[in-house]
């Protein structure tokens, strides 16, 4: 059993990201949590636990030291950035933190001296007022892999849970923009790396992909649209001429009761609302943003930052460990 300690990224500092880090970290035992340390400025922290009333020990460490207090303390690698930032009113100066904490985490799996990285939600508004020229952590991980290891990722956005996987294969873009993107190259692409990774990470032999049309009824044969026709079948004829078992184009608002979930692992789906609205119903709080296509292991709670909740002490840590539990299940193979 592996030691080396998962990476927590700090989220959005007024966000509920320092509140669920503390819970997370109160539940270790009970919920029987791999070590961890967050990468974050320890004076916020300590305000956060000061002021939900969270009796937690601190402890200012190094990665390489983390292991050895997680027992007795939350192991906090320090950023060397004050974040300043109060709870539900995000100061657009603590993104350079917020970015600062991701890019460190991926170093620190890089390098070695963590396992794999858990990322606190981020405010993609925040961010971008700040100049933050990417989408969202999925696609920023991609690029920091890039730099970090020479040669292009594509990432794929899947959420996970016990009861639901699923794909988005378009994410943060217009609903109006969908159809031009979605090509059958995107498609294909997309259900190569999620069938590879489903494999490698998640142990599954076969992985069984069902992909959702686009349009009402999957199209009802060309009446109600052609990209079923044009596009979609035609990637998933690819995806089995490569041996990946892949069905569809499903209706996709009958692809998700409980009787059609049984017949497929992860449901690829064109657009972000189709895919997240079935699990955030199903298990918000329990399911897990996964980034797959990278050469690390991301994971995430499916949540963002809650800023209308953030400093009551009411947040539901629950999301986070589970995303805690896949990282470690991920990379304890
Ligand atoms: N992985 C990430 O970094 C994600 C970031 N976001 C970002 O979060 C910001 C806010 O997005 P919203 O659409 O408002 O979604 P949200 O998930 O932050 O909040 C939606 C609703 O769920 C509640 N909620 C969320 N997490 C909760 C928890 N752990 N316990 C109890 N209640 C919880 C909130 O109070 C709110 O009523 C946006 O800027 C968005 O970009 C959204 C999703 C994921
Ligand atoms: N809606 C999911 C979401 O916003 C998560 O995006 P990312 O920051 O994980 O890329």
């Amino acid at each position: 059993m592996t030691t080396l300690p998962l990476a927590l990224t700090q989220g959005d500092p007024s966000g509920i990201g320092p509140e669920l880090t503390l819970k997370a970290y109160a539940a270790r035992k009970t919920r029987a949590l791999p070590p961890f340390f967050v990468l974050a400025d320890p004076a916020q922290l300590a305000r956060t636990a000061a002021a939900l009333g969270l009796e937690i020990a601190l402890r200012e460490v190094a990665p390489e030291g983390a292991a050895a207090v997680f027992d007795s303390a939350l192991p906090v690698v320090p950023l060397g950035l004050s974040v300043r930032g109060a709870p539900g009113a995000p100061e657009p100066a603590d993104a350079a933190a917020t970015i600062l904490s991701i890019e460190r985490a991926v170093e620190l799996v890089a390098e070695g001296k963590a396992r794999a990285l858990v990322t606190n939600p981020i405010a993609k508004n925040v961010l971008y007022a700040a100049g933050f020229a990417h989408p969202g952590h999925t696609e920023f991980l991609a690029a920091l892999a890039e730099r970090r290891y020479g040669r292009p990722f594509r990432p794929v956005m899947m959420l996970y849970s016990e009861e639901l996987a699923v794909v988005p294969a378009t994410i943060h873009v217009a609903l109006a923009e969908v159809p031009r993107l979605l090509t059958r190259e995107l498609l294909v692409e997309t259900g190569v790396i999620v069938a590879a990774d489903l494999s490698s990470r998640f142990g599954l032999a076969s992985p069984r992909l069902a992909f959702a049309g686009l349009n009402p009824h999957a199209g009802e044969s060309g009446a109600m649209g052609r990209e079923e026709i044009d596009v979609i079948a035609p990637a998933i004829a690819e995806l089995r001429a490569r041996g990946i078992d892949a069905t569809g184009p499903h209706p996709a608002d009958t692809m998700f009761h409980a009787a059609a979930r049984a017949r497929y692992d992860v449901a690829i789906c064109p657009t972000h609302d189709q895919a997240l609205i079935p699990i955030k119903t199903l298990a918000f709080d329990r399911g897990v943003n996964v980034t797959l296509g990278l050469p690390f292991v991301r994971t995430s709670p499916d949540h963002g930052t809650a800023f209308d909740i953030a400093g009551k002490g009411v947040a539901e840590a629950t999301s986070l460990i589970e995303a805690i539990r896949l990282a470690d299940r991920m990379t304890a193979r």
